[in-house]
């Protein structure tokens, strides 16, 4: 459901049945010859250099590689945050800046960043009360994104009231208020414990198969990214650049035991293999 459909007055659900991209549709990222230097007092930093990718509508990219490769540099420039100083970049047909006006995205960050002064529901609600949403519209965005986050009956309690996990969820629930058809996450699970994280995980895999919206994902971990991806971006520094990408063709349905399938180990084995040839050890 659109915004703007909300606006109108449409209760219809938030969920679509998810389709695995065919490839057919304009991507909904789309990054050719892109580069990017910081200058520093120390002289230039080459964060990101003659990246070329395509994003479908309704993938879930992971984007890994060891520190500094240039993952979040290249979430941060698909989010208008930092700006390409070379190359193209369209994010929904728009540029960056465009799409972030549009609100054509959701941003989770690596922590859980709500007001501690404000409830959850609240925290929910203050993209929506900004954008000028009534009260009535946004208590009922408010409820399908708690549903959808499984945070249903949580909507009284402080930020510090909640579990790190529970306050991730809540995160992602106002990333999503809007309904854009792309969600940014940045190593959103990366603070937590292994149980934890695994829980999320599915979690994620649920909502993003309820919903079908575009996700990018940043992570260290090998296995959170076989288990969660359709494609892999494997990354490697000095300069910031992706040197393979691997499609993940593990189906729509992937319990937590599919880690130990010899499929799933082929391609952590690509992963792994293309992190070890981009890695110095220099370091
Ligand atoms: N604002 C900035 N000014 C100068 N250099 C920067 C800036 N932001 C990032 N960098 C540098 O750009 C390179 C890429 O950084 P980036 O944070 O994108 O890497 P990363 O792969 O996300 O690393 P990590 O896994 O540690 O988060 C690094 O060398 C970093 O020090």
């Amino acid at each position: 459901m659109r915004l703007e459909e909300y606006m109108a007055g449409s209760a219809a659900p938030l969920e679509r049945t998810h389709a695995v991209p065919q490839g057919a549709s304009a991507p909904v990222i789309d990054v050719r010859g892109l580069s990017l230097t910081f200058q520093t007092a120390d002289g230039p930093v080459y964060a990101l250099s003659d990246v070329d990718l395509q994003i479908a509508d309704g993938e879930f990219v992971s984007f890994i590689g060891p520190s500094g490769c240039g993952k979040t540099t290249l979430l941060r420039v698909i989010a208008d945050l930092e700006r390409a100083t070379g190359g193209s970049i369209s994010v929904n047909g728009m540029t960056p800046e465009e799409a972030r006006l549009k609100r054509a995205y959701g941003f989770v960050f690596q922590a859980p960043a709500l007001y501690p002064w404000r409830t959850v529901g609240r925290n929910i609600d203050l993209p929506l009360e900004i954008f000028g949403l009534s009260k009535e519209e946004r208590r009922k965005r408010r409820a399908a994104m708690l549903e959808l986050v499984n945070l249903s009956g949580f909507e009284k309690k402080y930020p510090w009231q909640l579990s790190g996990g529970m306050q991730q969820r809540a995160s992602i629930a106002r990333a999503l208020s809007f309904d854009p058809k792309l969600l940014l996450m940045d190593e959103p699970f990366g603070a937590l414990d292994e149980i934890v994280r695994d829980h999320l995980n599915e979690q994620l895999l649920q909502l993003w198969a309820k919903t079908g919206k575009t996700v990018v994902f940043v992570t260290h971990s090998i296995p959170e990214a076989v288990f969660l991806s359709t494609k892999i971006v494997v990354m490697s520094p000095r300069p910031g650049r992706i040197i393979d990408v691997i499609d993940c063709d593990l189906g729509p349905e992937r319990p937590l035991d599919i880690r130990e399938t010899p499929e799933f180990l082929k391609i952590a084995l690509r992963v792994r293999e293309g992190l070890r040839a981009g890695h110095s050890y220099d370091d």
